[in-house]
């Protein structure tokens, strides 16, 4: 539809370690800069595309948006197909299956504003993790037709660009040695950063928009999800992951901030002795009832310990393989009701490690034994059939680790899990 660029030339064209200020990498970045109606690149692309955007941004606001998620019902109808994840060691509560949205269209959330408006936020940052090209992840995925993907599902698209990250230097403060007993690599640009994601996915939610962020290693969500906590604080954050991502600069064996997203959020490292984070120490904190992990098969031992201690729902490999995708996703949405059996707003933070490396081989930590393509896709459809998703992460994306088809391969399912939990359906 259009694209004026291959996933590999925008690849090639990506900006490198160095902050990049002229040249092609400027270029192909302002490409993306397109912000609200008036924009370089829909001058540039007077595309039917282009058309559609115009249309879509003018259409007037009528009545209230359909919704979807009708609980009780449900839990009534499908009681017979109960599950008890206590017993199969997992934590969380009685669950129950769901299918009464089988087939039907994703509707919009009641907490976003119709006509419904993706806000697309470029967070390539890369100092979460030792390898270089992560920070390609969100030219390529853009590369690869998104934008023109959402518009065909009829999201408006407020497309603010990528962010841009400094780089480390030796003056950077680090972390006292005789405070924090640990490494938190490069956490003064990591914390930086996410302060400045932070603050723009705050800006869509409040502007009740649906947050896409496009990263970027998965450091990026403690910024991400921070935001949409401060914005939407029940939210019910479904991870997918080979990882637990629930590090702390003491439990990591890498000290890679990729690995502590949820350590951070849930409050298991003090942001005041991390230097760059220091204004975490503001944001709420996540309850572990608003986590459920899908996909884990790679856990470090202090991980493990903290799913345990915190009763956190945790679906890993092994449940998908047990009782099958359908099954456990029904479970991980239902783990995540509130208390009063409503449902929460949702955020999807789905890491592209957690699909099999035959499928999504081009990412920095690659794990064998994962979701199979059609697993993939299933859990962005569960999750987009709530009608309760207003936020989602795509990380992880390296196209510089398998570069030619492999890596386009990674960027182009990234792309349609995105589209799949967006409302992209087979019928
Ligand atoms: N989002 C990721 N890919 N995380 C990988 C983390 C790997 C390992 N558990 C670590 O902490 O170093």
């Amino acid at each position: 539809m259009g694209r004026t660029l291959t996933p590999v030339a925008a690849a090639s064209r990506a900006r490198t370690r160095v902050k990049p200020a002229v040249g092609a990498a400027a270029a192909a970045r302002r490409r993306w800069r397109v912000s609200g109606a008036v924009t370089d690149r829909t001058a540039l692309r007077k595309t039917p595309t282009a058309n559609k955007r115009e249309q879509a941004s003018t259409q007037p606001i009528t009545g209230e948006p359909p919704r979807r998620w009708r609980s009780t019902e449900a839990s009534a109808q499908h009681a017979k197909h109960g599950f008890n994840p206590e017993q199969m060691g997992m934590g969380g509560a009685v669950v129950h299956g769901n299918y009464d949205h089988l087939g039907e269209e994703v509707e919009v959330p009641p907490f976003l504003r119709v006509p419904k408006t993706a806000s697309i936020i470029g967070a390539p940052m890369s100092w979460g993790q030792p390898r270089a090209g992560t920070d390609q992840g969100s030219q390529i995925l853009r590369a690869c037709g998104l934008e023109d993907n959402l518009l065909a599902l009829e999201w408006r698209i407020d497309d603010k660009g990528d962010l841009e990250f400094d780089e480390p230097t030796r003056n950077d403060p680090a972390i006292d040695p005789t405070k924090v007993q640990g490494l938190a690599k490069n956490c003064f640009t990591v914390g930086k950063g996410l302060k400045k994601i932070h603050d723009r996915v705050y800006e869509a939610a409040k502007e009740k928009e649906f947050a896409l962020i496009l990263g970027g290693d998965h450091s990026l969500s403690a910024g991400s999800v921070s935001a949409i906590l401060r914005a939407r604080p029940d939210t019910g954050i479904i991870w997918v992951d080979a990882h637990g991502d629930l590090n702390t600069p003491e439990t990591s064996p890498s000290g890679n901030m990729h690995g502590m997203p949820l350590g951070l959020m849930l409050g298991l490292i003090d942001p005041t002795l991390l230097p760059g984070f220091e204004w975490f120490k503001d944001v709420p904190k996540l309850n572990p009832e608003q986590i459920v992990f899908v996909g884990l098969r790679d856990l470090d031992a202090g991980e493990r310990k903290i799913i345990r201690d915190h009763k956190i729902t945790a679906f890993s490999m092994h449940h998908v393989d047990r009782f099958g995708i359908g099954n456990v996703m029904d479970m991980a949405i239902e783990s995540l009701r509130k208390p009063d059996g409503s449902m929460r707003p949702l955020h999807l933070s789905y890491d592209i490690d957690a699909v099999d490396p035959e499928v999504a081989p081009s990412t920095g930590t690659v794990v064998r034994g994962g979701l199979n393509f059609r697993e993939a896709h299933y859990v962005a459809e569960a999750v987009g059939n709530t009608g309760m998703l207003g936020s989602m992460d795509l990380v992880e994306v390296n196209p510089k680790l398998a570069p030619g088809p492999e890596s386009e391969m990674t960027a182009a399912l990234g792309m349609a899990l995105i589209s799949s939990a967006m409302g992209a359906r087979i019928i």
